[in-house]
């Protein structure tokens, strides 16, 4: 369970992502990238474009609470990248790395990219941009609003005040 949370705003996200592909760049060229439906898509997207690759193929892992001890399940397949030679595959985290290995599984010979690892999940990224401590849950811009926060001296303030 965590007990902190970081929030990742969308300059913080963009910069982010654009490091991932400056330490890319080097062990290319590439064929094209697999996302990580849905918290990779649009980390994808960014490397993507700084890599000129215009070919982006999907995974979708789910696990459902239901399933025997949670086990994930791949409901989309990505069939265009093959066993992964010459793929990149983007996540926006790994956290306990059970995705992250069915994702490998699939795709044994890509190049796996995240933006941020947990200690847990770490050895299942090829590379990660930071590591985030396992009991912090990030924060995703897609995942937050702006609220309103009252001022110090007005504690007791409601948001609709
Ligand atoms: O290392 P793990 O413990 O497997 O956790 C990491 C995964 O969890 C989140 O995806 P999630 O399954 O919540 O779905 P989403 O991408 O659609 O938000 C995140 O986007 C990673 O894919
Ligand atoms: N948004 C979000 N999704 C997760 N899935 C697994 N760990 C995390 C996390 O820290 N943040
Ligand atoms: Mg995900």
């Amino acid at each position: 369970m965590a007990t902190n949370y970081a929030t990742v705003t969308w300059d913080q996200l963009h910069r982010d992502a654009r490091l991932l592909a400056t330490d890319l760049m080097p062990r290319g060229p590439f064929k094209g990238l697999v996302a990580v439906t849905r918290g990779g898509l649009i980390p994808a997207a960014i490397v993507a474009r700084e890599l000129d690759c215009r070919l982006i193929e999907t995974i979708s892992v789910v696990t459902y609470d239901e399933e025997e001890k949670g086990k994930p399940v791949v409901i989309k397949a990505p069939d265009v990248a093959g066993d992964g030679e010459g793929f990149i595959v983007v996540d926006d985290l790994v956290d306990s790395g059970v995705t992250a290995r069915i994702v490998r599984e699939r795709l044994p010979k890509a190049v796996f990219a995240c933006l941020y690892a947990k200690p847990a999940g770490k050895p299942l990224t090829d590379l990660f941009v930071a590591e985030v401590p396992q009991d912090t849950w990030i924060l995703f811009p897609w995942d937050t609003a702006p609220l309103f926060v009252p001022p110090l001296a007005r504690k007791s303030e409601t948001p609709t005040g």
